[in-house]
Formats: structure tokens, sequence, C-alpha cells
């Protein structure tokens, strides 16, 4: 069952952002979404998600609409967020996050248990306050809350930014095996292009809130190949 996004626009108020975005996720691949500063990547997961309002197009999930759906809805559909920022609750404990994640969700306290043994790093600060963690480390949290709510898509907004390679290396394997576990990976690919592009089925460009290319993820990584696309999107 894949997820799939047609001809959506959407943006902030009145100000239109995307123009008509198609993408499609199916399970078992992660899915890159490439494109330059300000083209509406964040605003395209944000959208997806429920955060932002759909103005017009199609979003689709298990032959439902997803259209007018609340953030915590498309949760409850199977599609979980990672945004870039504000992902952890600073005060909290480790636990706490991930109890507060399955708060809304049927059968997810268990799920608690479930990702602290996935992510034995955090498991290994659970009672500490995630104001205390590293950037790694609390992107690893945000991710394993995302997960506490049992998603079947994941959706996640650029995890590796400014991230230690050690940490980067380990959310690319983490996200991996989640994909090969079954789980659909949407991943906005700013930082780290190789390393994701290496794992990943289709890249998607996006440009000024438009799909302008769809392509074999691994095409990408030919000499440069990535810098030609990405610099062609704005002739
Ligand atoms: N809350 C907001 N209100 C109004 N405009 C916004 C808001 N957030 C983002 N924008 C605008 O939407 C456009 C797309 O931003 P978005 O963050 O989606 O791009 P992006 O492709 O993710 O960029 P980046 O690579 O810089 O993260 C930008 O012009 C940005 O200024």
């Amino acid at each position: 069952m894949q997820l799939e996004v047609k001809g959506l626009k959407s943006g902030y108020g009145k100000v239109q952002i995307l123009h008509g975005i198609d993408l499609t996720a199916p399970p078992r691949e992660i899915t890159a979404v490439l494109g330059p500063n300000g083209a509406g990547k964040s605003t395209l997961m944000k959208t997806i998600a429920g955060h932002l309002p759909v103005m017009e197009g199609e979003m689709r999930y298990r032959g439902n609409s997803l259209v007018g759906h609340s953030a915590l809805s498309i949760c409850k559909e199977g599609i979980g967020f990672v945004p870039q920022d504000h992902n952890v609750f600073s005060a909290l404990s480790v636990r706490d996050n991930l109890r507060a994640s399955s708060l809304a969700f049927e059968g997810a306290g268990e799920r608690v248990a479930e990702v602290l043994r996935r992510f034995p790093i955090l498991a290994e600060r659970a009672d500490q306050a995630a104001s205390t963690l590293s950037g790694g480390e609390r992107q690893t949290l945000a991710i394993a809350m995302a997960l506490v709510a049992g998603p079947d898509i994941l959706i996640l907004d650029e995890p590796t930014a400014g991230l230690a390679p050690i940490f980067v290396d380990r959310i690319v394997s983490w996200v991996r095996e989640l994909a090969e576990e079954g789980m659909g990976v949407v991943w906005v690919v700013e930082q780290n292009p190789e390393k994701i592009l290496a794992i990943s089925e289709t890249a998607y460009v996006i440009d000024a809130g438009r799909t302008s290319e769809i392509l074999e993820a691994r095409s990408l990584l030919a000499p440069g190949r990535l810098e030609e696309v990405l610099l062609q999107v704005h002739v």
C-alpha cells in the first residue's frame, strides 16, 4: 500500500508555496526528496503530515483520501512524521517523551519498550532529560517517538542535518533496517546525499513548489550528476 500525492498545492495562509507536487512512496522503499533551499520540501512534508491544509490536489493512503484530515488522524492512518526542529519535549525524560507520544495511540504503550530495545543509546539515557541529549541522540529520540505510534510510512525531514558522521551512519542504517522490515520512508535529503541516495529507490527533485524530476536515486551517484540536476532546476 503506497502513499500517493498528486497535483498537491498548499502553503501558509494565503501564500501558496506548493504548486503541483506528485510523489509516490511505496512500502519497503526509501524515497528521497531533494531540491534547492526554499523549494518547498519541508512545506510538502508538513502538508502530507496534516500540519498544513491542502489547497488543491490529492493525497491518498490505503485507498483513503487524507485531504482535510487532522495531523492526529493522518498519524492514526499510519503516517509518522519527524519534523526538522522542535521534535522533542526538552524538559521531559527520554522515556516520558516516548510515553507522551504513545498516549493517543492504542497499543502504543507497549511499543515504548520495543523502541527502547531497538535504540540502546536511548535505553541507556531513558531517565535523562531530552535537553541533555546530543544532536544525534535527540534526532534518534525524535525518530523513536514517531515509531511509537506504529507507522507504516515514515516521513523524515532531513534527520541528519548537522550530525556527526557516526550518527549519520547510525540513522542511515536504522532507517534502512526499517525499510527492510516493510516501512515506506520519505526522506528529505540535504546533507550527506551520497549516503542516503545509495539506499533509496526513487529520488524526487522539487523546484519552486513543483515536482521537476523523478529519477532512479542511484543514478544521482554518478560523478557530478547530483550537482547537475540541482543546478538545472532553476533554468
Ligand atoms: N511559516 C511560514 N510562513 C510563510 N512562509 C513560509 C513559512 N515557512 C516557510 N515558508 C516559505 O516557504 C518556502 C519554502 O520553504 P520550505 O522550508 O518548505 O523549503 P525547503 O525546500 O524545505 O528549504 P530548506 O532546504 O531551506 O529547508 C520558502 O520561501 C519559505 O520562506
